[in-house]
């Protein structure tokens, strides 16, 4: 166990951890902030959830001048939410330093940013699509950068931002110091990233899996038509704090959303159509628990740390292990335990293997829970509530009425009638759900080798029919094309 003052962390920084409740520094933490603090490139690998945040932004802070009022650190980060999560972080990080990050990104308004960047900020958080908008207006000054930062670093060295990355990292000076961290780094994206840095220290956290062993895995085999009513059921049963409800098209998050919505469930939806004002009130109801479902495509599965959440469903498997990884680390952070259940039709058992192997991680069958099953379910939870109440509340006001109510009725009515007045009530709204095309895994043809057959793994061959709503064909994409041009803002 590791403190933070072991290693080299200054003063107000140390009186932040200390605010934060941060009592040791975790793993990846203990390993990347010396390295950083000594002024090396660093890729840093750790699970999700395990404070990758810090572990950049603590060596960042620490090196900069809060003096001057220049933008001496630069963090990139590839959705709107988490480049204002992690801004947030580093704020309080850098709370009794004098030090001020903000946050720009696209969908607010130009000017407002301009005049919040003409206050002076010494770290930058930005989406590159509006960071690039600045830069070519000339409206932002990146060239005091000394820290330059990729969060979620394969995402943002992925086909779909790899040119915009380039085009920020010309704009710092070149003897600016290099950051990339995630969850993830696949082969292919390490190799790119280590051109674009000067011999990099990598850290990669030991861990068996890559997914976080305190998330309880579940996959549930079941035909495309059941999942809606078997999300209902499972939900019912497991009764979530709060859940997120992964989807693969904005479609089928609106549809999912609704279908949630007309059984009674408080659930929002979020994804890269919605205004970035709606995208913002959703999420923070969700974070206040005023919604307790969230609905989203792969726009939320990076980065977002919202306490409390206890499921993540894949209602429909992503198309990439990597994904897989980020969406069920929405769940069992900073220690805290969490269900994944993933939806599996017949036709995808394949690729639920393909993902098993990738994150060396089983997920456990379960069988889909019927409609019996979920109603005694509901029942249960108001069962616990009334064990609850028994236990912790004075009754004695209430037992007056209950003798009276007993001299007319049996027990068993009573309760009975007390059970079905308090139990949700199960609502069986006929929802439809457009289909999708099944993920399928196709293999890669002639392989040798072990060693062939492990990079050939490498190239396995995702096909997409088109969907059943005459939705586009995408044909077959390549594992690299996995890599490639993914919706930058689901
Ligand atoms: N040393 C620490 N002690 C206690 N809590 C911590 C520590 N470091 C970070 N945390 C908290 O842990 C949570 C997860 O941290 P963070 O979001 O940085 O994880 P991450 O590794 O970036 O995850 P992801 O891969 O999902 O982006 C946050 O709420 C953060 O404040
Ligand atoms: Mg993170």
């Amino acid at each position: 166990m590791t403190k933070f003052n072991e290693l080299g962390v200054s003063a107000p920084i140390m009186k932040a951890l200390e605010k934060m409740g941060f009592e040791e520094a975790t793993p990846i933490q203990a390993e990347t902030i010396p390295m950083a603090m000594e002024g090396n490139d660093v890729i840093g690998q750790a699970q999700t959830g395990t404070g990758k945040t810090a572990a950049f932004g603590i060596p960042m802070i620490n090196k900069i001048d809060s003096k001057l009022k220049k933008i001496q650190g630069l963090v990139v980060a590839p959705t709107r939410e988490l480049a204002i999560q992690v801004a947030e972080e580093l704020n309080r990080l850098a709370k009794f330093t004098g030090v001020r990050a903000l946050s720009i990104y696209g969908g607010s308004p130009m000017d407002r940013q301009i005049r919040a960047l003409k206050d002076g900020p010494q770290i930058v958080v930005a989406t590159p699509g509006r960071l690039l908008d600045h830069m070519r207006r000339k409206t932002i000054r990146i060239d005091a950068v000394q820290t330059a930062v990729l969060d979620e670093a394969d995402e943002m060295l992925n086909m779909g931002f790899i040119d915009d990355i380039k085009d920020i990292l010309k704009g710092i000076p070149s003897e600016r110091q290099t950051l990339l961290f995630s969850a993830t780094m696949p082969k292919e994206i390490r190799n790119i990233a280590t051109t674009l840095m000067k011999t990099p220290k990598e850290v990669k956290v030991k861990a068996k899996e890559m997914t976080v062993e305190n998330i309880d895995q579940f996959f549930v085999e079941i035909p495309e038509k059941y999942k809606f009513d078997t999300l209902n059921n499972h939900m019912d049963i497991n009764s979530p704090d709060l859940a997120i409800v992964f989807s693969r098209t904005k479609k089928r998050v609106d549809e999912i959303t609704e279908g949630l919505q007309a059984r009674g469930y408080r659930a929002e939806g979020i994804h890269g159509d919605l205004t970035q004002g709606k995208r913002m009130s959703v999420l923070n109801k969700f974070k206040s628990g005023r919604v307790d479902v969230l609905v989203a495509t792969d726009v939320a599965a990076r980065g977002l740390d919202i306490s409390g959440v206890t499921h993540v469903y894949n209602f429909d498997i992503p198309q990439d292990p990597e994904s897989y990884v980020h969406r069920i680390g929405r769940t069992g952070r900073a220690g805290r335990t969490g269900e994944a259940i993933s939806f599996i039709t017949p036709r995808e058992i394949a690729h639920l293997h393909l993902i098993e192997k990738t994150t060396k991680s089983k997920m456990k069958r379960l069988v889909p829970p019927s409609n019996q099953d979920a109603q005694r379910g509901q029942q249960q939870v108001t069962i616990d509530k009334i064990v609850k109440t028994i236990s912790g509340k004075d009754l004695q006001p209430y037992q007056e009425a209950a003798k009276e109510l007993l001299e007319d009725n049996d027990s068993i009515t009573v309760i009975a009638a007390a059970l079905s007045m308090l139990t949700k009530e199960r609502r069986d709204t006929p929802v439809r759900i457009s289909s999708v095309a099944p993920i399928s895994v196709k293999k890669a043809h002639g392989s040798g080798s072990k060693d062939n057959n492990r990079r050939s793994n490498n190239k396995r061959v995702y096909g997409q029919r088109s969907g059943g709503q005459g939705g586009r064909n995408q044909g077959g994409r390549s594992r690299k094309g996995n890599f490639q041009r993914r919706n930058r803002d689901q």
